[in-house]
């Protein structure tokens, strides 16, 4: 068998399936460029058989991702298994990925199905998948509510089929690990040809054992972990790339096996993700988590100072959290700057180091240390937002207890024609919000508002996230700057932006 565990991301797909974790097609881009540069072995880009949006968003990462494999979810249906082929065929490494249910409850209630018409369909679907290409990997959804006797043939006859590999998710999270892992073996057992197939495990996380069975269902000869950034995905989620990646590599010597992710990236990765979805990542979350490599009881602080080992298990400079000597400021050079991008896993190209270059010199201005975290804002701010429609240009406020209400005056570039607007609001920050809503011409209503300082001191940056909302379409923005309503300000624009873009998005792609 063999020692390599391939990382399938699923973070565009499942992970997609979050509430409230939609991505336009240039968020989904960058965070596939993202899984690309850290090693990730094959990407799940989509169900292009959903919507146009999902197809457009799957075939553009198809074209512009070369080094990972590229994967199209589809039912155990022509139409759907046709419409992933057209989105992913020109992919470098185009993968089909098709699915369908096998235990009792769902092929009774959901599929209405007897177990022979499902195992016939999913034959048939495999060999119309291979028919297109030889990468073909078949899901039986449900599979550890399923029985095993059926599981096992229906693996054997897609095998058979073409099928190169074959997933078993706990697709409710239901599975135990030590029951999970005996599934495993028991395929290995019984399922005659499983040696031309890699197993595969989709692991969601309703009772909190997605990596736990992932973990297992590896030791007991798994070969591909379907995974997402911060385990977003479907109700609780799915396991979490970071922590399958960080137990194997933690535990090297217990699992034995390999894999080609980069480590420092996944702190990064993460945090991308969290800013374009607008979800921060809990304090408490393992690897990526603010109070994951933080000590605060005497004696583990006590022991930390004597050896880092005593109280932690890995370093946060493996998983891409660096904190070192070299502080920037008005004064450091492009050199200084670039370093530090690479120490913190970004890797971008010259003209991206000079937009952020000419940002941090800008912020260096009116604050004297750029730490790690606004070096990140920066680059969240400059390089991976969306291309604006409406860009602010001026904004200036007065509040205070005067009696007189809070206004806000602002020019905003709108589709580059310059607006200009003054409203009042009940504070600084409603006022800002009223005028640029007044200017652009659209109402929603703000479902969330939250505010956190970047760095520590009364300089720090401030970032502000907001959940904007019209009718059934919503979106998150948002803006990081040392003035707070001005961080609101961009935060909204942002918003706004993206609640344009997705209107945009669902007209402007055609179906081809
Ligand atoms: C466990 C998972 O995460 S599975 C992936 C979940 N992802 C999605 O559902 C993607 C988003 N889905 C969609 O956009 C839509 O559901 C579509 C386009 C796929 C289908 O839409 P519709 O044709 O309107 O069907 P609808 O969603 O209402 O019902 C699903 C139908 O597919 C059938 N079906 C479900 N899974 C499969 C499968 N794997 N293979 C074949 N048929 C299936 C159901 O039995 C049902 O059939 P019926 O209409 O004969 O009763
Ligand atoms: C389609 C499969 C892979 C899935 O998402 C699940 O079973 O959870």
């Amino acid at each position: 068998m063999s020692d390599r565990v391939f990382i399938f991301d699923t973070t565009l797909r499942d992970g997609e399936q979050s509430p409230g974790a939609t991505m336009n097609q240039l968020e989904k881009l960058r965070i596939a460029r993202q899984l690309e540069s850290m090693g990730v072995d094959i990407i799940e880009a989509g169900f292009p058989a959903a919507s146009d949006g999902d197809f457009c968003s799957v075939r553009e990462i198809a074209r512009s991702v070369e080094k990972c494999q590229v994967a199209g979810l589809c039912r155990a249906v022509p139409s759907d298994i046709d419409r992933a082929w057209e989105a992913i065929r020109e992919a470098a490494h185009p993968r089909i990925h098709t699915f369908i249910a096998t235990s009792p409850l769902h092929m009774k209630h959901k599929l209405q199905k007897e177990p022979a018409q499902v195992l016939e369909m999913a034959q048939r679907a495999v060999r119309h998948a291979c028919g297109y290409t030889a990468n073909v990997e078949f899901s039986a959804e449900d599979a550890s509510r399923s029985e095993w006797d059926f599981l096992a043939r229906i693996t054997e006859a897609v095998i058979d089929c073409g099928a190169t590999t074959v997933n078993i998710p706990d697709t409710v999270g239901y599975a135990q690990p030590d029951e999970f892992a005996e599934l495993i073996r028991y395929l290995r057992a019984n399922v005659r040809n499983i040696d031309r197939a890699i197993i595969s495990v989709h692991c969601h996380n309703d009772l909190g054992l997605a990596v736990a069975n992932t973990m297992a269902a590896i030791r007991a000869g798994a070969r591909q972990a379907e995974v997402t950034l911060s385990g977003i995905g479907e109700r609780a989620g799915n396991a979490a790339l970071e922590e399958v990646v960080m137990n194997l590599n933690t535990r090297r010597n217990f699992f034995e096996v390999e894999h080609g992710i980069d480590t420092k990236m996944l702190f990064p990765a993460c945090r991308l993700l969290s800013h374009i979805i607008g979800q921060p990542i809990p304090p408490n979350k393992a690897v990526t988590g603010a109070n994951a490599f933080a000590h605060e009881s005497g004696i583990h602080q006590d022991g930390v100072l004597k050896d880092r080992r005593t109280y932690e298990i890995m370093t946060p400079e493996s998983v891409g959290r660096v904190g070192t000597d070299m502080v920037l400021g008005k004064h450091s050079g492009r050199h200084a700057i670039k370093r530090k991008l690479d120490e913190l896993g970004y890797r971008l190209s010259e003209e991206d180091v000079t937009l952020v270059a000419d940002a941090m010199k800008r912020l260096a201005d009116i604050k004297k240390t750029i730490y790690d975290e606004d070096l990140e804002a920066i680059v969240l701010e400059e390089v991976f937002r969306i291309p604006d429609r409406f860009r602010l240009n001026h904004l200036t406020v007065h509040s205070g207890t005067t009696g007189v209400p809070a206004t806000a005056a602002v020019i905003l570039d709108v589709n580059g024609e310059e607006r200009k607007l003054a409203q009042f609001g009940v504070g600084p920050v409603d006022a800002t919000f009223n005028t640029i809503a007044e200017i652009i011409g659209l109402k929603p209503s703000l479902e969330r508002f939250q505010i956190n300082a970047i760095s520590g001191g009364t300089d720090a940056l401030g970032e502000v996230t907001v959940k904007i909302r019209e009718g059934s379409r919503s979106a998150v923005g948002r803006g990081a700057d040392p003035d707070i309503i001005i961080a609101s300000a961009k935060a909204y624009i942002n918003a706004m932006n993206r609640l344009a873009k997705k209107t945009e998005e669902t007209s402007e792609c055609p179906a081809p």
